[in-house]
């Protein structure tokens, strides 16, 4: 490692004055307010809504609060180690981008996606790429640079089309496939309903349809001629109500390590495993799916132990650094930010997302040099206590 990540804090200390401090906040709640302001009423409420009246979505945040970590001393962490295996790769952190359906939008020039990858690349924090790309995943991955990126497969029903976006994947070089088996049909979401935000946003959802074979060929008339019947087609294909009769067939569209995402039962855990998936995803889909259910936190320590080994991938509700050091305390083996960094790409572009990233990076790292935890093999649930 070249640099410790809490390294941030004395750029900003003696080097980023009249550089970062003006432009970026540096709690939550400062970049929720610009970015509110910056993306506008019907983007807002997009990325920053949730389903019903949001109740899991503000106790997948609170979840946290419910945990303290104990400091240990006289443990002179001054060196810490926060790099990670997963799949065969090292990580030089846990943290990674949760997949945000067009979040190319979120950017001023509509490229929000090769903006985000840009972030990947100058970071090493890999980019879970949606289905949903403003921007040809080819193109996406293409801004990587040495960063793994991983791609996360919205299963359209035609599994011919299914097949084709995994290969094409592959083929650009992504690192892992992620299945997400929550959102066959998005939950019900006040804010978006009432700024009618589907049938915008829907036009934007298509660009690794429309630039795929298989999708194409299905079609009377290109999508250039006719883009209307091409978001038909996409709203047709687009979710598939996938059972477990389904994943040995996921399990044999790429020999890529996969990784199903949305899973917070712990038996569902031992299915996936049996079916030979090589990592779990625990996640509520930050509340944007179901409301009423479990934070997702409070869901991690019996996925945990239910996989048995099996790397676990986290997101819902990380908002600071000390939510990532206390989610690895909980057993995730990486864990997933998602609206944050949306935010920091809304305000600022990729500065903005590496910003976002090299905070919550210099938090947690902080944290663990003054709790006294070198590295996070140290971290375990004996090191936290639940407080409330
Ligand atoms: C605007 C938005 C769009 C999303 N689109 C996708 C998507 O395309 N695919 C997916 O698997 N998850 C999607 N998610 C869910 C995220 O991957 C992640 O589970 C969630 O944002 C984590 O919660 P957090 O935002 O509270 O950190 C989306 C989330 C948001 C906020
Ligand atoms: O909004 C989401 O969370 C999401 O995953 C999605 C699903 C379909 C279209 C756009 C976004």
């Amino acid at each position: 490692m070249s640099q410790p990540f809490g390294f941030y804090q004395n750029e900003i200390y003696f080097e980023g004055l009249g550089g970062v401090v003006p432009r970026f906040p540096f709690t939550y709640e400062g970049l929720e307010s610009r970015a509110e302001a910056a993306l506008g009423p019907s983007l807002w409420s997009y990325v920053a809504g949730g389903a019903g009246d949001e109740l899991t979505q503000r106790a997948n945040a609170s979840a946290f609060e419910r945990w303290g970590l104990y400091p240990r001393i006289f443990v002179g962490a001054a060196r810490r180690d926060l790099s990670v295996e997963l799949f065969g790769m090292t990580l030089p952190s846990p943290l990674f981008m949760a997949p945000i359906g067009v979040i190319g939008l979120c950017a001023q020039d509509g490229h929000g996606d090769l903006a985000t990858a840009g972030a990947a690349a100058r970071t090493g924090v890999p980019m879970v790429a949606s289905t949903l790309t403003v921007d040809p995943l080819e193109e996406v991955a293409a801004e990587f640079g040495s960063t793994p990126g991983f791609f996360q497969l919205y299963t359209p029903t035609d599994r011919e089309l299914a097949e084709s976006l995994v290969r094409r994947a592959e083929k650009a070089g992504f690192k892992a496939i992620v299945v997400t088996l929550d959102t066959w049909v998005t939950g019900w979401r006040p804010r978006d309903l009432s700024t009618a935000n589907f049938p915008q946003l829907r036009g934007h959802c298509l660009a690794n349809y429309t630039s795929d074979p298989v999708f194409r060929a299905a079609l009377d008339r290109t999508p250039e001629e006719d883009p209307r019947a091409a978001a038909i087609r996409w709203a047709q294909v687009f979710g598939n109500p996938l059972t477990w009769d389904d994943l040995p067939w996921l399990r044999s569209l790429t020999e890529l390590p996969l990784i199903v995402k949305g899973i917070c039962h712990p038996e569902d855990v031992r299915r996936a495993k049996d079916g030979g998936v090589d990592g779990i995803y625990c996640s509520n889909h930050g509340g944007r799916q179901a409301n009423g259910g479990l934070p997702a936190l409070d869901a991690l320590p019996g996925v945990v132990e239910a996989a048995d080994g099996l790397p676990v991938l986290f997101d819902s509700g990380v908002r600071t650094g000390t939510d990532v050091v206390k989610a690895v305390a909980l057993g995730a083996t990486a864990v997933g930010v998602g609206r944050p960094y949306a935010y920091g790409l809304a305000i600022g572009g990729t500065d903005g997302v590496v910003h976002v990233l090299r905070s919550l990076l210099a938090e947690a790292d902080l944290l663990m040099a003054v709790d006294g935890y070198p590295t996070l093999a140290d971290l375990t649930p004996e090191s936290l206590r639940r407080v409330l």
